[in-house]
């Protein structure tokens, strides 16, 4: 007989929590959320948010694959293959080819890190000479790669290397930095800012989109900001950003991070997305709660 003794959970309960497998079959669903609810048009796979470094090649794959089937035509995938290996980094970018991504991004390793732009650049290029007919895009992510190369050294006669170079994604809070690509590139590159709580700032300087972790349950709120940006209207762009860095302010109470995120992202949602993989750790569901109590007073739906 087991004997239930409602605090401690068992060792086995235990494991079961810390032990995550990826879930693929709630991508189809997860898409039609994202395209319906929140009119997200594309989606940047095995990012940060997807926990990309913390999964196998194999694991890798598996999502990369899910995600361009079921969304055949309803989104565009862009699919981050960076690993700390070369060689993996080469694997995911052909597997993409395979899978008809429509685009590949890659940030810096950072157990080896590249010293230099120049070693960062020859990086990059070997990873696109294994996927050379799709568009690509450099990951800048500073915070968490500790590669604190400017994006605007990485990109400089990029052109030459990687001939199918198409932008940045941006998720550094260097604007100086942003805006000296954007003013160095051609206009038929792209730049996705990545820190939502500037989003705004990011626009000024001349981002064309964004890609960010809260935009899977915010995303109609931050088109709607992204319009207003352009038509002008400065007030409703910074009410909505505003309201955004409030609901992030609360949630930093509960140091916020991926695990904290994902839990919000179930909580608005209803989709059973699951709890990260060590060793990020699971958010206490009265944390996810409280911020999701928060997002709801502050959003209507769209
Ligand atoms: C460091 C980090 O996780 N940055 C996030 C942001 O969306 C971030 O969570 C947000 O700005 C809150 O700080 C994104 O840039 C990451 C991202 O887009 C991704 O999942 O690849």
């Amino acid at each position: 007989k087991q004997v239930v003794t409602g605090r401690k959970p068992t060792s086995a309960q235990l494991h079961l929590m810390f032990t995550t497998e990826v879930n693929l079959s709630q991508i189809g669903p997860y898409i039609d959320y994202l395209t319906k609810k929140q009119g997200v048009k594309s989606v940047f796979v095995n990012g940060t948010t997807g926990e990309s470094l913390s999964l196998s090649v194999a694991e890798r794959k598996m999502l990369a694959k899910e995600w361009c089937e079921k969304a055949n035509g309803k989104m565009e995938v862009i699919v981050h293959v960076g690993c700390m290996s070369l060689k993996d980094s080469q694997e995911l970018a052909k597997h993409a080819v395979e899978i008809k991504a429509d685009a590949i991004a890659v940030m810096a390793p950072f157990f080896l890190k590249p010293k230099t732009a120049e070693a960062l650049k020859l990086y990059l290029q070997e990873v696109s000479s294994a996927a050379p007919v799709l568009p690509f895009y450099y990951y800048h992510i500073p915070a968490i790669t500790g590669v604190h190369v400017p994006a605007r050294d990485v990109i400089a006669g990029i052109q030459e290397l990687i001939p199918v170079f198409r932008g940045v994604k941006f998720s550094g809070t260097d604007l100086m930095d942003l805006g000296q690509c954007v003013s160095s590139s051609p206009p038929q590159w792209s730049f996705l800012y990545g820190v939502d709580e500037q989003l705004l700032a990011g626009l000024a300087m001349g981002a064309d989109g964004a890609v960010g972790s809260t935009y899977n349950y915010l995303g109609c709120h931050v088109n709607k900001l992204i319009a207003a940006f352009e038509k002008h209207d400065l007030d409703q762009a910074r009410k909505i950003q505003f309201k955004l860095q409030e609901l992030l302010g609360f949630a930093t109470n509960f140091g916020f991070d991926l695990g904290v995120n994902k839990q919000v992202m179930n909580d608005v949602s209803g989709l059973l997305l699951g709890p990260p993989r060590l060793p990020v750790m699971p958010c206490p569901p009265t944390h996810a709660q409280a911020i999701a109590k928060k997002y709801f007073e502050l959003f209507t739906e769209c």
